[in-house]
């Protein structure tokens, strides 16, 4: 049995966690569910894209050789033979002399090498009008001029889609393009999460004196979605080891690929996380130099990954994003799991115990850089700044304080164009 590494460095741990985890196994998915989901497999075109030589416009089919001379002044004019429409093509070729009338999308006809728009001729367009038995063309063509080649846009055989392309509406209708119904996307993470404390009733209840709402269970739920995986609400246990123990059997018997708790971590006289999941498992590290979040576990429950988060529900939230949304993403294929950070001047001046610590920040744009306020109180219960925050500025473990005005390094939960679109102090 490998030995618990305790109070460990943030990057240390991360790093520890994340050396254990890859990337699921490929499922496929229709594409009516693949939205934001991460191609497991490079995707080849099994046909050309455009699958056949189309026109870009309404028009006419032509040979350019025909019409080389064509100018308002002294017209040239073709032969209509017939039409060429959308889904219905034309039985024959363009002869020499001719023209075959075709629309946006149709198959090109044989001997055409050109496509004169509406505009540039004497048929004035609009629905429903007869073939005209000929048209004056006032504008000579150059070959191919609004022809769309057959796999101009994918060529047949080539790899229209990469192994890890995050599914955007845009990939989803090439792959609809090329005919395909489904597509082979690394499975999602399912993420078990339960709770523990006598203290937690299930919101919409009446409460008891001494007792709170349980909001653990919401906010990490909410965090494994965010981070593309699949949660499982289990139960609350009581602050007791066999409870303890029958609400991660539960939990085990669904066969998750995570399992989280929260609370009972600690090392309190009713924090049993550490003892009882050692029973039918190991831990790997306890206690991060991380705040909030120090007593952050992490190892094994009969074989499934488990992490024991803290109980105060900043402690949880920030440890879930800091040590099980990378490993969330890692497996679902993201090609980046850790969150980019970018460097923020502080509008008021922040401090450490020498912990790396997270505190909760607005983040703003303004004289054309980044600011951080903090969004509220630190404490590690304080949700209303958690729910004001759109960002975390880091102080790193060695740093104990730095003063307004100074830089320090941030993550941001929202887009910075939008930041920096909505300039000004919020
Ligand atoms: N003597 C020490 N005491 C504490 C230490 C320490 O090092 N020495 N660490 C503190 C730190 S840091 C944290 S963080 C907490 C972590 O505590 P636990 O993981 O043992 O969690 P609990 O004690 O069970 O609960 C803490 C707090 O969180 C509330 N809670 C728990 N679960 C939920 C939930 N699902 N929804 C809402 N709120 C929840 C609980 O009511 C407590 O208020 O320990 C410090 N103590
Ligand atoms: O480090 Mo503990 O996470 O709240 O305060
Ligand atoms: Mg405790």
């Amino acid at each position: 049995m490998l030995q618990i590494q305790e109070w460990v460095p943030v990057e240390e741990a991360r790093r520890l966690i994340l050396r254990e985890f890859h990337p699921l196994p490929p499922e496929s998915v229709p594409l009516s569910q693949a939205l934001g989901r991460i191609l497991a497999e490079d995707v080849q075109a099994e046909v050309d894209l455009p699958p056949f030589p189309n026109s870009a416009m309404d028009g006419y089919a032509v040979r350019a050789e025909d019409v080389r001379t064509a100018s308002r002044e002294r017209p040239v004019r073709l032969r209509v033979r017939g039409e060429a429409a959308a889904g219905r093509p034309f039985p024959s070729g363009v002869e020499p002399g001719t023209a075959v009338r075709i629309a946006t999308g149709a198959l090109l006809p044989s001997g055409a090498d050109a496509v004169i728009p509406v505009e540039d001729t004497d048929d004035a367009g609009g629905p429903g009008r007869p073939l005209p038995p000929e048209i004056a063309v006032f504008r000579p063509a150059q070959p191919g001029q609004f022809i769309r080649p057959a796999g101009e846009d994918v060529a047949r055989g080539t790899v229209a889609l990469e192994r890890g392309t995050i599914l955007t509406p845009g990939a989803l209708a090439l792959l609809a393009a090329l005919g395909r119904l489904e597509v082979p996307v690394h499975r999602r993470p399912r993420v078990a999460v339960l709770a523990i404390g006598d203290e937690l009733i299930e919101p919409g209840r009446p409460l008891p004196p001494g007792c709170i709402y349980e909001t653990n269970r919401t906010a990490l739920a909410a965090q494994a979605v965010e981070a593309g995986a699949e949660p499982l609400l289990l139960g609350i246990a009581r602050d007791d080891p066999e409870d303890l123990q029958r609400l991660l059997d539960e939990a085990a018997a669904h066969h998750p690929d995570l399992i989280l708790s929260s609370a009972g971590a600690s090392v309190g006289a009713y924090d049993w996380v550490k003892e009882v999941v050692q029973r039918h498992g190991e831990l790997r590290l306890w206690k991060v130099r991380i705040r909030p979040g120090k007593p952050f576990a992490f190892g094994h429950y009969r074989g499934i990954p488990f992490f024991g988060l803290p109980g105060n529900p900043v402690s949880a939230m920030i440890t879930f994003d800091q040590f099980v949304r990378p490993v969330l993403r890692r497996m679902g294929g993201h090609p980046r799991w850790e969150r980019p950070r970018i460097p923020v001047r502080l509008a008021e001046p922040i401090s450490s115990d020498g912990r790396e610590t997270y505190f909760r920040a607005r983040i703003f744009y303004e004289d054309g850089q980044f600011w951080a306020r903090l969004s509220g109180l630190q404490g590690s219960h304080i949700l209303s700044a958690m729910a004001r925050a759109n960002g975390l500025v880091i102080l790193p473990e060695g740093v104990p304080a730095l003063p307004a005005g100074a830089t320090a390094m941030a993550e941001v939960w929202v887009d910075l164009q939008d930041l920096m679109s909505a300039s000004g102090t919020p």
